[in-house]
């Protein structure tokens, strides 16, 4: 299955007020300046007509679109949000996924059918949604804007400690490793030594 994602697999409103996009969800957040929310609201409020203007052809509306995003993009950029901050800020939204998304996920999940989501919204913030709604299977495969941290040292060292079993800082030798290989080497030698 191909899918979009914002309005798609979205809400479009909810009790009467329009449900916020990937994009919504970063624009409205405490963490982005007033000045920069204003800025993102007045780009949406020209750019958007454009997009769901039927009159315009998909030429022509591609590189508005592009540049839509790129002053986007550059205005978020200086916002430096934190990799940490997504959950929050997708916590505190009103996004939605639509009536019946578990049915939709689950049984493509339990089916074997990969689901692929095409997104020009931003692909942290919708893979993080789709988490939070504990739906994000192993067959959701997403292609669409991701963010580029640059991620503190604390962070990266978090991270690399789940992952791996030694995590250096500052060594530029090869102590450790050379020390596991004698480790290795004297436990085979040992072992041979050992045998009839
Ligand atoms: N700065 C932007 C750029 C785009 N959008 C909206 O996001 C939608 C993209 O999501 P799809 O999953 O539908 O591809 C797009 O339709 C734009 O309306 C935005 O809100 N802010």
């Amino acid at each position: 299955v191909i899918s979009d994602f914002d309005m798609t697999l979205t809400r479009f409103g909810f009790n009467g007020k329009r449900c916020p996009t990937s994009y919504n969800i970063l624009d409205n957040s405490k963490i982005v300046s007033e000045d920069c929310q204003k800025k993102l609201k007045d780009l949406l409020h020209y750019y958007y007509p454009i997009e769901i203007d039927p009159n315009r052809t998909v030429k022509e509306k591609y590189p508005l679109m592009v540049e839509w995003w790129t002053k986007a993009h550059d205005l978020l950029c200086q916002q430096k949000i934190q990799k940490y901050q997504i959950a929050q800020i997708v916590r505190d939204s009103d996004a939605m996924l639509r009536d019946g998304f578990e049915t939709f996920f689950n049984t493509l999940y339990q089916s074997n059918v990969p689901l692929l989501i095409f997104s020009a919204g931003i692909g942290d913030i919708l893979e993080e949604m789709i988490r939070q709604m504990n739906v994000f299977h192993p067959n959701i495969h997403v292609v669409s804007n991701y963010m580029d941290f640059n991620e503190s040292v604390e962070e990266r060292r978090e991270r690399y400690m789940d992952a791996f079993d030694i995590v250096l800082e500052k060594d530029e030798t090869l102590d450790v490793v050379n020390g596991i290989l004698t480790h290795i080497l004297c436990e085979e030698d040992q072992a041979g030594r050992q045998e009839p």
